[in-house]
């Protein structure tokens, strides 16, 4: 284990936040903070910077008293990762091997596989189990496999199977056996029963490994004060989004422990409603955790006028007056495009993309991956026009949504670097990187330092001529073969036991085989090992992706595809919710942000039912182009 000596601290006073970084003044207030705070902050505001800093702070000056961890919480799994390695960057793998950054669900997940001989025999998982989801058509399966109780008593046998899809792990365990008395209450029953203890297996989701952990926290005192000796500090990001079932697990842990709480959020990106993100969470967070309120008004991210149309956008969604200023970055007032264009086909709509999109890339130079396309759904029917365009003018772009969930996984780094060092000459970083990850799987041993560097590089010496070797039909099974001799080199049984995801199930297995279908897809393409490694990881493509997957993401030019009704098909039902949904599109662009509307896609479009998000834009002064 390594030790941290007292002298490598930094003394509160002399600290000063890391890579050049100025925080505003409400922002190194919370970086110093000690109670429960939360943040409230629009877009780029620096809200997830301010996270990093703050566990840069609490470690590097031994706040967070060594060996207390900080447990960062967020939503998705590259948010998570991103996180993780900004501390890890700034501060050092020592300071942030204390630094925990998990989502919710992993976070639910391994706590259940640490104490699961702890929890009450009905609620008990077989040691292993699926993780399955949990929808509609599973409600009707669950409703004619089941035995009923005959019809008499009183019950509504008709009910909304959306709502209980929704709300089946709404209510805290253990569920009361004597208040069945609804069909629904009756059905949430057989629901546990049926999934964890009729099955040879169980099968768990995520709402309902989140249930049994808070109902095992909140009647097992002991390990409630084991969990809360663990961390000294707790970080939520995106906090706008969380659920009824999230809460309340934060809530039974960590309220009226010693335990610091920090939440940061943006009310405007709520954008989780229909998933379950819960009414008035910063309220309850105020009155349960007795925290204190924040607000930041900077953006960090884009150009003044961006900024200027989207605090008109703000003001008009939210009503008020609120003020945001840009970063002082900035030439002058005027930088930064937002337009709306409007066409008659999607064909011509594609082609003029297609251009413009060819325009910014050779005279302004701007890098694929700086280039976001959002839409609001079915990116492969919105946007099949625009990627046959663009691969005409030899612009590649890809649906980024798989992609960027096999990227975050734990395991890739590994596979990316051995590739990386087998395929150029000499690559310093991913050397450096390699080793230091290595070791750090291995336990940090210093002295196994040599024999690591030694093993890993003959294996990529040995590596790089297998690429090279004609002789060798590359298919997809043969990538996988590699895949795990890897895997088998840095310590396969060690990658199991250190990432709690692959502890379990076939998971591992699954995201193995899925890496070497895309890392094969990737071969063809370019039959070059460097090329495809560098077009898996998307360098060479324009990335295409739903708003929801854009969270958090930045982009230096977004197109919007589709602000049309269809798109925005459930505005009438949730207003609210897609209103914040094309603010957080908009909000990802750092310098320029075009809308565009297609009178005749798919027979036919209309802008009625969104018009109030027109109607805003138009309050911004937003110009509309007529490209037809
Ligand atoms: N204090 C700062 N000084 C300079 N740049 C900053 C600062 N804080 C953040 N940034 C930069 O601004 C951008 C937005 O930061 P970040 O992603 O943390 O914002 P956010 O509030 O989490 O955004 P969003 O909610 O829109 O996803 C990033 O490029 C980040 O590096």
């Amino acid at each position: 284990m390594m030790v941290i000596f007292l002298n490598n601290y930094v003394k509160k006073e002399s600290w000063i936040p890391k890579d050049d970084v100025v925080l505003e003044s409400a922002a190194q207030d919370v970086v110093k903070y000690e109670k429960n705070a939360y943040v409230l902050a629009g877009p780029g505001a620096g809200k997830t910077e301010l996270l990093a800093q703050k566990a840069c702070y609490l470690l590097e000056t031994n706040t967070s008293t060594y060996p207390a961890r900080i447990l960062a919480i967020s939503f998705k799994k590259d948010a998570a990762k991103n996180l993780k390695e900004r501390v890890e960057k700034r501060s050092g793998k020592e300071f942030a091997n204390r630094f925990v950054s998990l989502t919710y669900d992993s976070f639910a997940k391994q706590l259940m596989d640490r104490f699961r001989l702890a929890i009450p025999e009905f609620y008990r998982p077989t040691p292993e189990y699926e993780i399955v989801n949990f929808n509609r058509r599973d409600v009707t399966k669950l409703r004619e496999e089941a035995e009923e109780p005959s019809e008499g008593n009183g019950w509504n046998y008709y009910f909304d199977y959306e709502l209980f899809a929704k709300t089946y792990a709404n209510d805290r365990l253990p569920l009361q056996t004597d208040k069945i008395n609804s069909i629904e209450s009756w059905y949430k029953f057989q629901l546990w029963k049926n999934y964890i203890n009729d099955k040879e297996n169980s099968m768990l989701t995520f709402p309902m490994i989140s249930r049994i952990v808070e109902y095992l926290f909140r009647s097992n005192p002991k390990i409630l004060r084991a969990i809360r000796a663990t961390y000294s500090h707790v970080f939520l990001d995106e906090f706008q989004d969380t659920t009824l079932i999230q809460y309340d697990l934060v809530r039974t842990i960590f309220m009226d422990s010693t335990v610091s709480v920090t939440a940061v959020g943006d009310l405007k990106q709520k954008i989780m409603g229909w998933a379950g993100a819960m009414e008035g969470v910063f309220n309850q967070f105020k009155e349960d955790f007795k925290a204190k309120e924040f607000e930041m008004v900077l953006n960090h991210r884009s150009a003044p006028n961006l900024v200027r149309i989207q605090t008109s956008i703000i003001n008009d969604m939210m009503g008020g007056s609120t003020v945001i200023s840009p970063s002082d970055k900035w030439k002058n007032e005027k930088e930064g495009i937002c337009e709306i264009w409007n066409f008659a086909y999607a064909s011509e709509e594609a082609k003029k993309l297609a251009i413009e999109i060819k325009t910014w890339i050779d005279q302004e130079k701007l890098e694929r991956r700086d280039i976001g396309i959002l839409v609001r759904q079915r990116a492969d029917m919105y946007c099949d026009m625009l990627i046959d365009e663009l691969s005409n003018l030899g612009i590649h772009s890809r649906i980024e949504d798989q992609w960027q969930d096999l990227l975050s996984e734990n395991f890739m780094k590994y596979i990316i670097d051995v590739f990386f060092l087998a395929t150029t000459d000499r690559d310093p970083n991913a050397w450096s990187s390699l080793i230091s990850n290595v070791l750090s799987l291995r336990g940090d041993n210093e002295t196994e330092s040599y024999q690591v560097e030694k093993e890993i590089n003959s294996f990529i010496v040995e590596f790089k001529e297998t690429l090279k070797d004609e002789a060798i039909k590359v298919t997809e099974k043969v990538v996988e073969q590699w895949l795990y001799k890897i895997l088998t080199l840095i310590g396969l049984d060690l990658i199991k036991s250190s990432y709690p995801e692959y502890r379990k199930g076939k998971y591992l297995e699954i995201k193995v085989r899925q890496t070497a279908e895309f890392l094969f897809y990737s071969y063809e393409k370019h039959k070059v090992w460097n090329k495809a490694i560098e077009d898996f990881l998307g360098i060479y493509s324009i990335p295409i992706m739903s708003i929801h997957k854009s969270k958090g993401l930045e982009f230096e030019s977004v197109i919007l595809l589709g602000l049309e009704d269809r798109a925005f098909w459930n505005f009438e039902d949730s207003p609210d919710d897609e209103k914040f949904t094309f603010f957080v599109a908009m909000s990802r662009a750092k310098t320029r942000m075009i809308f565009t509307f297609c009178k005749n896609r798919f027979y036919g479009q209309e802008r009625s039912k969104i018009n109030v998000i027109y109607q805003m834009l138009e309050n911004a002064d937003v110009k509309q182009f007529d490209w037809t």
